[in-house]
């Protein structure tokens, strides 16, 4: 028996949507529909009931970051498994979600703050560069839709490269700056300024810039289409029953 795609229903991965109505969560109820081996079971966006989605094996969340933390919770209070998009995820908030994980050992999450394989690997060159330059400033560009600045990706950025800073020995980026106009030299994530550009007809764009002795090296990912990040959030939905706990990030499972 096959549905009007030609799938089997017994062999397919239930997967159901949180903020299914948002701008990823329309990419994503697209993708998983399009994927032989998932059914989407659950559409479910912001007045909808969440029991829709409690015969799911795995859901998927791009919501926003006040609601992403109660949708986690039941989810895993539910033993379903998670692959979170939302930003705004802190240490506090993932030992949070290591805490209700604790309680559920089968259940597995996966949190990415970016899904798209180039940016994954743009972070990486980056945190691989960050120990041999003394200067690095990031730059990220989104749509003005976007709600949180800075982004989750350039967050996880600064705070990868203040990581490899500190082991590699190195001081504070140097900054003569004495008066500024407040904001002028953008956030401050652990030591690494953070820019955040705003504009009509982007999507999301990062950019690190690394200064040295007579050199810059600019590390660049440009995502033009939300379609960008489907590989991605549909890597993570087939792997993340098969790892029970906590994944941060996208790198463990493209290894
Ligand atoms: N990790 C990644 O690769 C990416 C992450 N994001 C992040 O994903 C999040 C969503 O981004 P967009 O889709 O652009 O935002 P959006 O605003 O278009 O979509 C969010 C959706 O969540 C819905 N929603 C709000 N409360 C809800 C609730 N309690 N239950 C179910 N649905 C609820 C909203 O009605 C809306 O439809 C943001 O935090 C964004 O930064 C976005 C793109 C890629
Ligand atoms: O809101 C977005 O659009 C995006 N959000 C994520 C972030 O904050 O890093 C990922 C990507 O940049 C798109």
């Amino acid at each position: 028996m096959t549905d009007e795609q030609g799938k089997t229903p017994a062999q397919q991965l239930r997967v159901g949507v949180f903020g299914a109505r948002g701008r990823m969560g329309i990419e994503v109820c697209k993708a998983v529909d399009a994927a032989d081996d998932l059914a989407l079971t659950a559409a479910v966006d912001q007045g909808d009931s969440r029991s829709a989605v409690s015969t799911a094996e795995v859901v998927v969340d791009f919501t926003t970051p006040d609601v992403v933390m109660d949708n986690l919770r039941w989810s895993i209070e539910q033993g379903i498994s998670a692959v979170v998009g939302t930003t705004g995820f802190t240490e506090q908030r993932l030992e949070q979600v290591r805490g209700w994980l604790a309680d559920k050992p089968e259940v597995g999450v996966v949190i990415a703050p970016n899904f798209g394989i180039g940016a994954v690997l743009m972070m990486q060159f980056a945190a691989r560069a960050a120990r041999h330059f003394e200067s690095v400033e990031i730059i990220e560009q989104h749509h003005p839709r976007k709600l949180d600045a800075p982004s989750g990706t350039a967050t996880h950025t600064a705070r990868q490269i203040a990581r490899a800073r500190a082991e590699a020995g190195l001081g504070p980026v140097p900054d003569a700056t004495k008066d500024e106009v407040p904001g002028a030299r953008g956030a401050d994530i652990e030591g690494v300024r953070v820019h955040a550009v705003r504009a009509t007809g982007l999507v999301a764009h990062q950019e690190v810039l690394f200064g040295g002795t007579g050199e810059t090296l600019t590390i660049r990912h440009d995502s033009y289409d939300r379609v960008s990040f489907m590989p991605g959030v549909l890597l993570a939905v087939r792997a993340v029953r098969n790892r029970p706990g906590l994944t941060v990030g996208l790198d463990a499972l493209l290894d």
